[in-house]
């Protein structure tokens, strides 16, 4: 199934000539050289994924995850199946297509009144402190039939689908579904597979790959922006993978209320649990909130360019407390909304929000309290420091 998706993409490549945007005529994305900075790093657990298959392994990853899953909400995955060099290859898509004009970039515009993430994110949209924002993204719907003839792509990513396809999902199988399982025996569920089958590739879900670009910024830009410390906020979906590369400004917020840096190891992932892995689990796995702010001063002069891939369960899934799960029961967790709310709605409310700044201005500033109501009684709120 999964190939007749990937050939037909191919066959329609196959139409034109695309070589001009082969990757070595492309320009070569080269990570910037990490900082020399000493900064608060956080201590994250490395999960080697190698371990997975091997007898105990999973058992192994388990017990290492237990603290982080619930106490941090980040942590680092190596060893995932992709080799170094298609990961040079994304980011060198990543960088080529970020140097394209605008008014090319503008035609596959994302359809912010939708609520619709996918597809070309300009930059300056939305309000930072006194400024606007300074990044730019690019967001691919997941390549299944759902989806199919959706969504159009400029020629230099049309030429490439195949392999971003191929990216995508091997994430999928290769990241996000291990770690399903694993919270799964975190959970103590009876059924390993629970999770896993509220995630099946080839459903329908907002599951999706993105190209990001943080734009430097002069010292003036950064004082007006609040060197980004406002920004903190939580993910909306499962689990956010998110690549490494060098440039410092990923920042936690721990449970004693101090922000750690998260550091940039190299071959790794790193992951953290998002909102919707919490409501299906009454907050006990942890969403953790972070944010992205002005790198240390050696690095302030680089465009910072990230590679993600954001994990969300089937539309239909209900968010509910999984039920099954002694480890939920013995800690009494309680539903996240006041009504029955589903994947769908979630991500509709939640992604209004963050689409269209001037609304979520507005119902920031009818409610009062530096909070909002998402949805059926969840709120979220507004970082300050
Ligand atoms: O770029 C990063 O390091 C994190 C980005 C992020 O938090 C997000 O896109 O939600
Ligand atoms: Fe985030």
């Amino acid at each position: 199934m999964s190939t007749t998706i990937t050939e037909t993409i191919q066959t329609q490549s196959d139409t034109k000539n695309y070589d001009q945007y082969s990757l070595d005529k492309l320009s070569p994305y080269v990570h910037p050289p990490e900082t020399k900075a000493e900064l608060p790093w956080s201590e994250l657990v490395t999960l080697d994924l190698e371990d997975y298959d091997r007898p105990g392994g999973k058992d192994r990853l388990a017990k290492q995850l237990e603290h982080a899953v619930h106490h941090v909400g980040f942590f680092y995955v190596k060893n995932f199946g992709i080799d170094q060099k298609l990961v040079e290859e994304q980011f060198t898509l990543a960088k080529n297509f970020f140097e394209l004009p605008v008014s090319e970039k503008e035609k596959y515009e994302v359809n912010y009144a939708a609520a619709d993430y996918n597809g070309w994110r300009r930059p300056g949209r939305r309000l930072q402190a006194t400024t606007r924002d300074n990044i730019e993204m690019y967001n691919f719907a997941k390549f299944t039939k759902d989806f199919e003839g959706k969504y159009d792509h400029p020629d230099l990513l049309k030429a490439h689908l195949p392999e971003i396809a191929w990216f995508q999902r091997t994430l999928h199988s290769n990241v996000v579904l291990p770690l399903l399982r694993l919270f799964a025996i975190v959970l103590q569920l009876p059924d390993e597979d629970y999770l896993v089958r509220q995630h099946i590739f080839e459903e329908k879900s907002e599951d999706h790959f993105r190209y990001m670009l943080y734009y430097p910024r002069t010292e003036e830009e950064w004082v007006a922006a609040d060197y980004g410390k406002k920004g903190g906020h939580t993910d909306l979906g499962t689990v956010t993978l998110l690549f490494r590369q060098p440039v410092a400004g990923l920042q936690i917020l721990g449970e004693d209320g101090e922000w750690t840096w998260v550091s940039a190891q190299p071959g790794t992932i790193t992951v953290n649990l998002a909102d919707t892995i919490s409501h299906l689990t009454g907050g006990w796995l942890k969403s953790s909130v972070h944010r992205v702010v002005a790198p240390p001063e050696d690095q302030r002069e680089y465009n910072r360019t990230g590679l993600l891939y954001f994990a969300r369960p089937h539309n239909r899934t209900v968010l509910e407390p999984i039920t099954d799960s002694p480890v939920l029961e013995k800690a009494g967790v309680k539903p996240r909304f006041d009504q029955l709310v589903t994947m769908e709605e979630w991500v509709r409310a939640k992604q209004t929000l963050q689409l269209n700044p001037d609304i979520a201005a507005k119902r920031y500033a009818e409610s009062g309290d530096g909070t909002v109501e998402v949805l059926a009684g969840f709120r979220d709120k507004k970082y300050k420091e």
